[in-house]
């Protein structure tokens, strides 16, 4: 969409959708963009059908126009079979030929909307599925905000494109083409001479236009600069009073404001010089061009009618001449949009939800879970070893904790399991399988993830908890919400399981939200279960029923609890001291708590001395 944007006001200060340089290259990559189009292709196909005919009787108005005005000022048109035609039966056959294109137009809107509409939601669609479906490395590698404005505004680019771009190009450059023709045809004497005066003042005037547009993106750039400043310190108004940097504030913020109104001004001296080369350009054009038109009626080479349709068809072109120009940017804006949303369509998703699955299916897992000299790196963060050689065992049932300073790797460990990330050496077995051996939506089905922090979807309390299994009924909604401990704070709602959490509804304390987490989880009745403890103090109140929930959701799976307080783990089966991404002792509470000189011994100590 182009934006003016020549002025400070700061309507439309925004960024321009980025556009691409019309290549054959980037032409066809961004063509790829209409395979959307093909399941609606017999509607395009109507539509351009449409497009055409509607075009051919705009085009068909300056030719009448000009018979009308030849019969009215005495050259009497005649029908090829010689009859003649009076000014009352054009004048019908006009009103006929406008009532066929106003209906013709109604069509092809209705068509061609369709086929964007469902093109475009086809797209969103694709795009969507396609984001739910990438690695975790691509989220953590491109900003949310870049993601989502390829499902908004480049989506928003491509729809303008099939609801008007396209249209508008196929008329234009039908009409430019059609309109050059019949005025060589009607006067080729005229015709060059329009050609040879117009098309310079045309070039011109886009280059003009060019400049002005930079300019004016550079005003809005520097208008986003002056609106950063205001967010950062209306943000942090306490720091800039503390600081008691008001006056500096100030001061900066009035710079910036200069450098917007210097930026402003430049534009619009060349805005103004534009405006006048156009009066001054394109008007001593057409009067140039009308005085030769002029002279040759005089000199009997063309009539009245000749003139006119001259004239409409001339007005014609030129409208048409300007309007591809700014098609041609909307164009290099169609194939930047098109070329963001190909290239992330073209991402490998994660092998999930593949029917046939692949790989193995357990119906049931046991849960016996090794870790063979595990090493891991993040994608991200390439140089950096985050684990190394983590080697361990957990039989089917058993729980271990993981435990160790803030850093050391706890939650990378648990996350490796869900494969949420490719390891960068040694493996992992699941029930003695490599977990890659298995189909990654089976395999995920049967791991529970407890977070630290909760997320509610905005919705009801029954959403939320069923997001654990979506076919869950009302009874077993309630059953888990009971063994989870929320059944309480959830009964005492006035519209218990229908009440409306997140944004716009009741906000839930942390250890309530914990407690839905565990009955969601309790509801997906994994064999194995992460629970990743709150690392922010419950009240000791909510602290134990959280605790007995969680003790109930671990009865007889496999459980990993990465722990941020040691005194909730005695009584796990195994401990593992995790320290810059090794495991440095292992063993049950007691055999490491008398280890005085071990990192764990060290650690409860803290702890005590701490509470
Ligand atoms: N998504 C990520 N991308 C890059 N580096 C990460 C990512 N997540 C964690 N790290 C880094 O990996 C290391 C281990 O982090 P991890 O979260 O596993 O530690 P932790 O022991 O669970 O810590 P905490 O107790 O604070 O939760 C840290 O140095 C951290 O900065």
């Amino acid at each position: 969409m182009a934006r003016s944007g020549l002025n400070t006001s700061g309507n439309g200060a925004g960024p321009e959708p980025e556009k691409k340089k019309l290549t054959k290259e980037n032409f066809q990559q961004g063509l790829r963009i209409f395979r959307f189009t093909l399941p609606y292709r017999g509607k395009l196909f109507l539509s351009i059908v449409l497009l055409t005919l509607s075009s051919a009787t705009t085009m068909a108005f300056p030719w009448i126009i000009g018979k009308l005005a030849d019969t009215a000022s005495g050259h009497p048109v005649r029908l090829p079979n010689g009859t003649l035609v009076t000014i009352n039966q054009i004048a019908i056959g006009f009103a006929v030929l406008i009532l066929v294109q106003g209906l013709i137009s109604f069509a092809r809107i209705w068509f061609l909307t369709q086929v964007s509409e469902f093109t475009v939601r086809d797209i969103r669609q694709a795009l969507y599925r396609k984001f739910v479906t990438l690695p975790i490395p691509y989220f953590e590698s491109n900003r949310v905000g870049n993601i989502t404005s390829r499902i908004t505004s480049d989506v928003s680019v491509i729809q303008d494109t099939f609801s008007i771009t396209l249209a508008e190009l196929f008329r234009q450059v039908m009409t430019l083409l059609v309109g050059v023709v019949v005025i060589m045809v009607v006067s080729v004497k005229l015709s060059l001479f329009m050609l040879l005066t117009f098309p310079p003042i045309v070039l011109v005037a886009m280059v003009f236009g060019r400049k002005i547009r930079t300019l004016a993106r550079t005003t809005q750039d520097e208008l986003a600069k002056t609106n950063v400043i205001v967010e950062e310190t209306l943000q942090g108004i306490s720091s800039v009073k503390a600081f008691t940097n008001e006056d500096f504030e100030t001061g900066r913020y009035t710079s910036s404001l200069t450098r917007t109104v210097q930026a402003a001004l430049k534009s619009n001296l060349y805005r103004g010089g534009f405006v006048s080369f156009v009066i001054i350009g394109l008007f001593g054009g057409i009067v140039l061009v009308l005085w030769r038109a002029a002279t040759l009626v005089q000199s009997g080479q063309m009539t009245i009618g000749d003139l006119t349709q001259f004239a409409l068809y001339t007005i014609f072109i030129g409208a048409s001449v300007a309007g591809l120009g700014e098609l041609y940017g909307k164009v290099q804006s169609t194939l930047g949009a098109s070329e963001r949303i190909l290239e992330i369509l073209d991402e490998t998703s994660e092998p999930t939800h593949i029917m046939p699955p692949v790989g193995l299916v357990p119906t049931r897992l046991q849960g016996h879970i090794e870790y063979r000299n595990v090493a891991f790196r993040y994608p991200t963060r390439p140089d950096l070893p985050v684990l190394r050689n983590i080697s361990f065992h957990i039989a089917a049932g058993e729980k271990i904790a993981l435990v160790g300073p803030s850093g050391a790797g706890k939650s990378t460990i648990a996350s490796l399991l869900m494969q949420f990330y490719e390891l960068s050496g040694g493996e992992i077995l699941i029930d003695g399988q490599p977990q890659q051996r298995y189909d990654l939506t089976a395999l995920r089905r049967h791991i529970g993830i407890v977070p630290q922090e909760t997320l509610l979807f905005g919705g009801t309390i029954r959403e939320n908890i069923a997001y654990g299994n979506v076919l869950a009924t009302d009874e077993q909604i309630v059953a888990a919400a009971q063994q989870a401990n929320a059944w309480q704070f959830i009964s005492a709602f006035p519209e218990g399981l229908d009440t409306v959490v997140g944004d716009r509804g009741v906000k839930l304390s942390g250890g309530q939200r914990q407690r839905v987490a565990i009955a969601r989880a309790i509801l997906k009745n994994p064999a194995i279960l992460i629970l990743d403890e709150a690392t922010s103090a419950l009240d000791s109140e909510s602290e134990k029923l959280v605790q007995g929930a969680m003790d109930e959701l671990m009865q007889h799976r496999t459980s990993i609890i990465i722990a941020h307080r040691l005194s909730t783990i005695r009584k796990v089966d195994k401990i593992l001291v995790i320290d810059g991404g090794r495991i440095v002792e292992q063993g049950t509470h007691d055999e490491l708590a008398h280890n005085d000189n071990g990192l764990y011994a060290n650690l409860l100590k803290l702890q005590f001395e701490l509470s």
